[in-house]
């Protein structure tokens, strides 16, 4: 299946939040043309609106045999907006489910367990053409199956497949999350700055280009992160000071990274629930 072939039979989006936005920017800036989208979403946001005057299908009756649906409502809300669309579920059309937590046992429940159903894990750098997202398939999930939700999710940044879906508690933890955790560096080291005495919006640019830097050359280097950190170090200077700080097994980025990924990981765990 090709994405011709979504163009042909359809796209529907349950929940078009975020993420969900996110995505299909990424979509429809490759070309896919709104016609061929579907969305369903309780309160649409102007842009949304806006992309109806172009042709997109808003809340409106649904294709009989869509190429693909993604589900982007929050892991709380699934069991009232899935049931609507089992209708489509045990056929051709294959699911992608973006929800955290959702396990797919509960997709084939509700949809038929003869329903091609794939779980995925992007991040909001999607809206950039920057996210990652990881991906893995019900037995039902063909290899052609991945094939096209790989095809649409490179559309908004890097994929990995997983080995199963063991692996997406932590994943989740890790890089669907993740993003949070970064902007709040930023957010944190910019009033480090300030506390310091720099101005706020000095100190909130050095921060934003330090972490964006610090991202793109972890990206582009040979080394790994562990040598770009010390090529920063000079002994006995201002970085080795600060590491000292951040670096410490109890009170540093160790422990506290480790603490906040657990939780977040025990968090989807308990959405599976
Ligand atoms: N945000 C992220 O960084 C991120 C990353 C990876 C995965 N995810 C997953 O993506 C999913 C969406 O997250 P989000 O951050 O995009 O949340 P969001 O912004 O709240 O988007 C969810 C959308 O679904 C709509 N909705 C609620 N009930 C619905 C129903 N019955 N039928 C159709 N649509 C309905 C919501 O409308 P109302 O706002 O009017 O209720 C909202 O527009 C979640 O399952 C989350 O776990 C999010
Ligand atoms: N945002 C969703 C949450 O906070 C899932 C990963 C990122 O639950």
């Amino acid at each position: 299946m090709s994405l011709e072939t979504v163009s042909r039979r359809g796209l529907v989006l349950l929940g078009c939040g975020k993420m969900g936005s996110a995505m299909l920017a990424g979509w429809l800036g490759r070309g896919l043309a709104p016609e061929a989208v579907w969305v369903l979403d309780p309160h649409p946001s102007d842009w949304l609106q806006g992309l109806a005057e172009k042709g997109l299908h808003l809340n409106a009756d649904l294709p009989d045999d869509p190429a693909i649906v993604l589900v982007a409502v929050k892991p709380q809300m699934m069991a009232e907006a899935l049931p609507r669309l089992a209708p489509l579920g045990n056929g051709a059309t294959l699911f992608l489910s973006v929800a955290a937590g959702t396990p797919i046992a509960f997709y084939e429940k509700t949809l038929g367990d003869r329903t091609p159903i794939i779980r995925a894990m992007p991040n909001t750098p999607a809206a950039v053409g920057r996210g990652i997202t990881a991906l893995t398939g019900n037995a039902r999930a063909s290899d052609t199956d991945l094939d096209l939700a790989e095809t649409l999710l490179a559309a908004v940044g890097q994929t990995v497949r997983l080995e199963g879906e063991h692996q997406m508690d932590a994943v989740t933890a890790v890089s669907g999350s993740g993003p949070a955790y970064v902007f709040h560096l930023i957010e944190t080291l910019a009033a480090a700055g300030e506390a310091e005495g720099l101005p706020a919006e000095l100190a909130m640019t050095l921060a934003k280009a330090t972490v964006a830097g610090a991202g793109h050359l972890a990206m582009e280097a040979e080394e790994g992160p562990a040598q770009l950190r010390v090529n920063v170090t000079s002994p006995g200077g201002t970085t080795a000071a600060a590491l000292k700080v951040l670096m410490d097994p109890d009170s540093g980025f160790p422990a506290l990274l480790k603490k906040a990924v657990k939780a977040a990981a025990d968090r989807s765990r308990e959405l599976a629930q």
